[in-house]
């Protein structure tokens, strides 16, 4: 049934992410804890599903995900209707996030941009951007990675085609962020 196929093809993609990903979201995660306990911020961007995830991974960062502890400074750059459209508008939509960047990201912070294919082109401009600024930049990727290998400091990229597995899986390492950081910082 296409029910049980489509649960059998999740639990194949998060194995993969257990065997291939651990040493790279090591990596996002002690990047994530010393800029956030030296005070920075981190910011998440990207399209559609990704930018849905942004804005949860930042609303667990500020609010709270399981343990009390103070809020952590992140941002998603996905939010503000009247920058998105007023920056596509004039400035094409390419440039949405590094227009951002160029005006909210300091020189220690993170940016981690999601993107399933990696190339998203107003996700890699904005890690360009951030790059530039002296931030961190970690990718949350799928397939072969794409331009975000290239581009970031650090990319975790999930290795399958399938855009919902991609995200899926992403969540999943967000959420291994956000408890993480929950013990860091209580
Ligand atoms: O959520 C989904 C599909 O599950 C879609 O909204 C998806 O995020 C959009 O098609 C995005 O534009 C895909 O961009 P990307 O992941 O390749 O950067
Ligand atoms: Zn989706």
């Amino acid at each position: 049934m296409k029910i049980d196929t489509l649960i059998g093809e999740h639990l194949a993609v998060i194995e993969q992410v257990r065997q291939h990903c651990i040493p790279s979201i090591e990596k996002m995660v002690s990047l994530c804890k010393e800029a956030v306990l030296n005070g920075r911020t981190v910011f998440f961007c990207g399209n559609g599903g990704s930018a849905a995830d942004s804005q949860h991974l930042a609303a667990e960062f500020v609010g709270r995900f399981v343990k009390e502890r103070r809020g952590l400074a992140a941002v998603a750059l996905t939010t503000d209707t009247s920058i998105l459209t007023a920056v596509s508008n004039d400035y094409g939509y390419e440039q949405m996030f590094s227009r951002q960047v160029e005006a909210l990201v300091r020189a220690g912070d993170v940016l981690i941009g999601l993107s399933t294919s990696g190339n998203s082109q107003n996700v890699i401009l904005a890690i360009h951007k951030a790059k530039q600024l002296g931030a961190i930049t970690i990718g949350l990727s799928g397939g072969n990675g794409g331009k975000m290998v290239e581009a970031c400091d650090v990319c975790i990229t999930v290795p399958d085609k399938v855009t919902a597995r991609i995200q899926e899986a992403h969540i999943l390492i967000g959420h291994i962020l956000c408890e993480i950081m929950d013990e860091v910082t209580s």
